[in-house]
């Protein structure tokens, strides 16, 4: 089984738990009061590249990377450093997120926010529109296409701007047949957990112009976001490197002034 498949499991068991705790009719009535959502795909287009800073506490491949007691005020340390988009983690057995996290960080930010898990059912994303999430990431190695297309659409029915995540050409294809208009590009294999940084610059010219592109994972500071920019990327997705470091909210200014830089001129207005 790859850790991906692990994960999964985990995923569904404590899913089910939820689903019984929680009925779906709750979680419409808890999202129909949630803020309503931001434009997750507008914050990620424009001239430079964009920045979404993630609030992660643990990973399968490094295991604990930082406490994180306030993950409200590490969010607002984002924004302030110029974030465009927040991830919130909220799978809780290998990443040590919560949904409790993310509705800390909606309460916190005027930014978009982004719900970070293996979401597998439409209960997921309502239960992200209920806790305030604006984005959602669906990624594609764990989906059927069938699941992929409805998710997709779901998401978007209920005013979620969803991120689809690919890892190779084939990923690729299946997340533009399957209609996605922001696609990450996952440099770490969910499989094997190894990160590859030329895997943004392989598949990212298989995308069509039209589509909002993300390198995923492995950024450590802005040589690497401006080697993904020169690679075409519109935004780049940070977690470890600023969650292990000093001074989160200047690591990121530093990541924003670099994407803003005028010789950085692919952007879209
Ligand atoms: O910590 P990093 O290497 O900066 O990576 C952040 C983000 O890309 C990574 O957490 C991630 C990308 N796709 C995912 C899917 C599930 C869980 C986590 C992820």
């Amino acid at each position: 089984m790859s850790v991906l498949d692990e994960i999964i499991d985990g995923v569904r068991a404590d899913l089910a738990e939820r689903q019984a705790r929680v009925s779906l009719d709750e979680l419409k009535e808890r999202a129909a009061k949630a803020p309503a959502a931001k434009d997750g795909a507008a914050a990620l287009r424009g001239d430079g590249v964009k920045v979404i800073c993630e609030v992660k506490r643990s990973s399968p491949s490094k295991g604990a990377l930082a406490a994180i007691a306030d993950p409200a005020g590490l969010a607002a340390d984002y924004e302030a450093g110029g974030a465009a988009v927040i991830s919130v983690l909220t799978e809780e057995r290998r990443f040590g997120g919560s949904l409790a996290d993310l509705e800390a960080v909606r309460a916190k930010v005027d930014i978009p926010v982004l719900r970070k898990d293996f979401i597998v059912t439409s209960y997921q994303l309502w239960e992200a529109r209920a806790y305030g999430a604006d984005v959602a990431l669906l990624i594609v190695a764990a989906l059927e296409q069938p699941a992929l297309e409805s998710l997709i659409e779901r998401a978007e029915s209920i005013g979620l701007t969803p991120i689809v995540e690919v890892h190779d050409e084939e990923e690729a294809e299946r997340a533009v047949d399957a209609g996605a208009r922001v696609i990450g590009v996952n440099n770490r294999d969910l499989k094997t957990l190894k990160v590859d940084r030329s895997t943004f610059e392989r598949i990212a010219p298989e995308l069509p112009d039209s589509v909002v592109k993300i390198a995923e994972s492995g950024v450590r500071g802005p040589h690497d976001l401006i080697a993904f920019a020169n690679a075409g990327a519109d935004a780049v997705l940070v977690g470890e490197s600023l969650v292990t470091g000093r001074d989160p909210r200047s690591a990121v200014s530093d990541l924003v002034a670099a994407g803003a830089h005028p010789a950085l001129r692919h952007g879209r207005s």
